[in-house]
């Protein structure tokens, strides 16, 4: 529905979608000349402007800051890291909650909350974790995602 190329985007400071155009860099709240209202709406009930997720962040020793509440100096390999999320995939399938996994071993200062990152939009989590999430349908849990944090699993919840 937007004239190329014209993407949306959501304003967290004003919590309502703004329109972008990447070549300009021009940013505006009113739709972009030739818009089709119609197509847009449709294409934002399929395409969500932001995400809430959780996710359980293990480090390792090539993490960007190999550093947490659980350890002031992490230095399991990325593949160790990776054998721990797998274990912790295993005990979301047998029934244990997202939440009280992200408490027990998350490595990201958002465990106190589940792992819980409230809502946030494109252009503010590591391209890779963004791409994932942004995924995800509602209620739905990824695989193991990387990113210069370390590897992570992440949960849509809104
Ligand atoms: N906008 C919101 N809500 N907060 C700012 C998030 C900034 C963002 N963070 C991430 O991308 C990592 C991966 C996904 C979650 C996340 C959390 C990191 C992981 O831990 P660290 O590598 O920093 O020690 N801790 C906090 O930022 C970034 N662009 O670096």
């Amino acid at each position: 529905g937007l004239p190329a190329p014209w993407t949306v985007r959501y304003s967290k400071s004003k919590k309502r979608e703004y329109f972008f155009n990447p070549e300009t860099k021009a940013s505006q709240w009113e739709e972009p000349e030739g818009t089709d209202h119609g197509l847009l709406k449709q294409y934002l009930a399929e395409h969500p402007l932001r995400v809430r997720c959780l996710h359980i962040l293990c480090k390792h020793s090539g993490s960007r800051r190999p550093a947490s509440h659980r350890s002031e100096h992490i230095t399991i390999s990325k593949a160790e890291a990776i054998d721990e999320l797998q274990e912790l995939q295993k005990r979301l399938e047998s029934g244990e909650s997202f939440e009280s996994l992200a408490k027990e071993r998350s490595d990201c200062s958002s465990y106190k909350r589940g792992g819980d990152l409230g809502f946030f939009g494109k252009g503010e989590m590591q391209s890779s974790f963004e791409k994932a999430a942004f995924a995800l349908k509602v209620g739905e849990t990824s695989g193991i995602v990387e990113t210069e944090s370390g590897v992570h699993l992440i949960k849509r919840v809104q």
